[in-house]
């Protein structure tokens, strides 16, 4: 059968596991590594969509918890689905709600069935199941599914992190009996297997053997140390057939996504850029800058003076500062603009390199220039 969504592998690094690659969907081909902008309720906040691909954007994310709480997906179904709803006509991916109805959701009961949580918005009550995460994702109209997956959280005892794998397989089948339209949308399996390396491993097998589209790696970015999430992680990307998309969920900032292609990552999601960006933190090619300090009140220059975008061309870090302290809508639109550009170009810089043979030189020159990460 035809998949919606395929991976295509155009060059591996020499030195390390990083990769240079394509993911073809049926809204256009994404460059990879590629970071992906996170847009939860159907917006990348404070952006227009206009914006979001005039800075190079290939692909958002949203969320079938948030989604289907509101406005509900049978009106995405009836509005045409996500892409007509919120003006994005490239690829959109949605998280399957079991993540969020963690993070999220409140007294929350899980059974073999799915999920039972209440609403952080109302209280009211409900089931996510890997069926009804399916038929929302399905309304919604997204090209990459992601399969309902428990996260464990971290830390997690051995034997817990091994029954909540074995399910989330079991879910994972159900997801992919229940998918029917694989030419339209594609489904991606997830790994989960906590911090024990074996249980990854059999996660791993489990997920490969049902020949999907794509895989994510789950439960990481959980709150564990780096040094265990790369640890981990250096195992699970091996794990993985080198023919398929690898998406690691939940990650990151700029520090996280070097080390993620350098161990064979395609793919990458953060709140990180929109979400600092509403507290006047700023990423730059010199470190993280918060506008909020003193220091900038005179300061008329760029906010990061090797940066092209529409913020960084047309006004001063004082005005930045000022439109913070004001508490202006304005402060939060120019640097997630900011924020998102840093990243977006980023990976368009890790994409050449890799091109070029000579990844660990520009992580190298980036490392030193950024500082403490
Ligand atoms: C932050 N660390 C982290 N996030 C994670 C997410 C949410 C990403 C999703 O959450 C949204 O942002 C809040 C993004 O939109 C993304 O959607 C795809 C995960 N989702 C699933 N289904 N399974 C996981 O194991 C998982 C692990 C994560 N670790
Ligand atoms: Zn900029």
């Amino acid at each position: 059968m035809k998949h919606a969504v395929t991976y295509e592998l155009l060059k591996k690094d020499s030195r390390t596991k990083a990769r240079r690659g394509r993911v073809h969907t049926p809204h256009g081909t994404i460059e990879t590594p590629v970071f992906m902008p996170v847009g939860t309720a159907a917006t990348v906040k404070a952006m227009r969509p206009e914006q979001v691909k005039e800075m190079g954007a290939q692909i958002i994310l949203s969320n079938t918890y948030h989604l289907y709480l509101r406005p509900g997906h049978e009106i995405v179904r009836e509005a045409g689905g996500l892409h007509k709803f919120m003006n994005w006509d490239r690829a959109i991916l949605t998280d399957s709600g079991g993540f969020q109805v963690f993070s999220l959701g409140a007294l929350r009961k899980i059974t073999e069935e799915g999920v039972q949580f209440r609403s952080h918005i109302d209280g009211s009550k409900h089931m996510l199941s890997p069926e009804k995460s399916m038929e929302i994702q399905n309304a919604l109209g997204s090209d990459i599914m992601m399969a309902f997956d428990e996260c464990a959280p971290y830390p997690s005892d051995r034997d817990y992190v091994k029954n909540s794998l074995e399910r989330t397989t079991r879910w994972l089948k159900r997801c992919k009996e229940y998918h029917k339209d694989t030419e339209r949308q594609s489904l991606f399996g997830i790994m989960q297997g906590g911090m024990y390396k074996d249980l990854r491993y059999e996660s791993a097998m489990q997920v490969v053997d049902l020949d999907l589209p794509g895989y994510a790696i789950g439960g990481l970015s959980v709150g564990e140390p780096k040094e265990l999430m790369l640890d981990i992680l250096d195992d699970c990307v091996d794990y993985l057939p080198e023919e398929k998309a690898r998406y690691l969920m939940g990650v990151g900032s700029p520090d996280y996504l070097f080390e993620g292609v350098e161990r064979g990552v395609d793919m990458f999601d953060c709140v990180l850029p929109t979400r600092i960006a509403r507290h006047g933190m700023a990423m730059t090619s010199y470190g993280r800058v918060n506008i909020k300090n003193a220091k900038y009140e005179r300061d008329f220059e760029a906010l990061d003076p090797e940066c092209d975008c529409y913020t960084c061309r047309n006004y001063s870090k004082a005005y930045l500062r000022h439109l913070y302290k004001c508490d202006e809508m304005l402060s939060a639109m120019l640097l997630s603009n900011h924020n998102l550009h840093f990243l977006v170009n980023m990976m368009g810089n890790i994409r050449k390199a890799i091109e070029e043979d000579r990844f660990l030189e520009y992580k190298n020159e980036f490392y030193t220039k950024y500082g403490r990460f």
